[in-house]
């Protein structure tokens, strides 16, 4: 166990002191490309400002036989691209697989005073990141980097969710968690075969009608509704992110051409506490946009609720609704996440400055 005087101390002699607590940058798409590919490379300088997080993903989805060449891509791009407000994250190969060491040897030397996160896949335990944040530290030493590159799990096994507390509180490098619902639905054998997103066949039924005698009468149309797979999971991983503040993220949604279901999944993790999404094709980065950005109607009320409330405390009626002292804490985490927006976002600023509280 690290003790409490030593948990921020550098790793190593010369690297960067740890961060105290991890800044709350926008991340609503962290859009993955492959640095391999050379027309998204190409893409890649435009997007510049168009999304919170660029990634350019070395794992799962890049081919064996062109690790290297995405490993090269990916430095190219860090050395050549002025990311101005866009953050520049990568995805490295698993722990366990011969492309990580590499990854992690060339990346930081390279391009490790531009890279703002690493996202290391399937992390089963706080040993996973003890690892990774050792050998980053004495890595940025010998680079002289003066800024922590920080670390975020992808949560996608079943041990790395059973572990999921010790795994948010094992570095101060730990900037969040993403669900990877087809890596852990594999290791859980989970029975769906998608990338994300629902299952039909994972419902719940309207009740029977019955006949005099009790018994269900089967003969009328009985609605079903389709429940979410993924809920255990993003809301165990919102409270771990919580409570040792850091972010939580919905993963991937692979049905790229249902925009549709991509945008309700999407606003179920927005709706429970996450912070983002990955966007797989370009298509992804404006539902995240809209869908992780409070609504105009919703930072309106949040900015009457605590005009309404004065000081913060006692009870008042607004619209035929008593709002408290937790109501108006729940109206400033909305108002907070609109005002970093509009930070970064001046379409999003116009329509946040343009509402009047009544
Ligand atoms: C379970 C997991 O691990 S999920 C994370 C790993 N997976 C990924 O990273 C997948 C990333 N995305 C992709 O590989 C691709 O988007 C695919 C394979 C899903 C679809 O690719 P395509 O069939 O080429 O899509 P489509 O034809 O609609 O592409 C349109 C254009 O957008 C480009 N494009 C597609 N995806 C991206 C992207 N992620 N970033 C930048 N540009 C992209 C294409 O190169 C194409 O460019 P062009 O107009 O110059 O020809
Ligand atoms: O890496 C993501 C996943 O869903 O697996
Ligand atoms: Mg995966």
């Amino acid at each position: 166990m690290r003790t409490a005087k030593d948990f921020f101390a550098p790793l190593a002699v010369g690297a960067p002191a740890p961060v105290r607590e991890i800044p709350a940058r926008p991340s609503r798409a962290i859009h993955f490309f492959d640095p391999g590919n050379p027309k998204m490379a190409a893409k890649v300088p435009d997007m510049v400002g168009t999304v919170d997080v660029l990634l350019g993903n070395l794992e799962d989805a890049v081919k064996a036989e062109n690790k290297e060449i995405a490993r090269e891509g990916l430095v190219k791009i860090g050395q050549e691209v002025d990311f101005g407000p866009t953050q520049f994250w990568t995805r490295i190969n698993s722990l366990d697989s011969p492309w990580v060491l590499d990854d992690l040897t060339t990346l930081v030397p390279a391009i490790g005073d531009k890279l703002d996160v690493i996202m290391v896949p399937k992390v089963q335990g706080a040993e996973d990141i003890h690892y990774v944040d050792r050998l980053l530290a004495q890595l940025e030493a010998k680079a002289g980097i003066t800024k922590p590159i920080l670390i975020h799990a992808i949560l996608e096994t079943a041990r790395g969710v059973a572990n999921i507390e010790e795994i948010c509180a094992a570095s101060p490098r730990m900037q969040g968690l993403s669900l990877g619902p087809a890596d852990l639905a594999a290791d859980r054998r989970m029975k769906t075969t998608r990338v994300g997103g629902g299952h039909p066949g994972y419902l719940v039924r309207q009740d029977p009608e019955r006949g005099a005698d009790g018994v269900p009468l089967y003969d009328g149309e009985r609605t079903t509704y389709q429940q979410d797979l993924w809920h255990y999971t993003i809301a165990r991983m919102v409270d771990a992110c919580a409570m040792h503040g850091i972010y939580p993220y919905y993963g991937p949604f692979g049905d790229i051409k249902d925009t549709v279901a991509c945008e309700d999944q999407f606003r179920n993790a927005f709706l429970l506490g996450c912070v983002g999404a990955w966007s797989l094709h370009p298509v992804q980065i404006k539902i995240a946009n809209k869908v992780f950005s409070p609504s105009v109607e919703d930072v309106k009320h949040a900015r009457r609720v605590i005009a309404a409330m004065g000081d913060g405390t006692g009870a008042v009626m607004l619209d035929g609704k008593m709002e408290d002292d937790a109501s108006v804490k729940q109206c400033k985490v909305m108002v907070a996440l609109a005002e970093e927006l509009a930070a970064i976002d001046p379409d999003l600023k116009a329509k946040y400055d343009a509402i009047v509280v009544d």
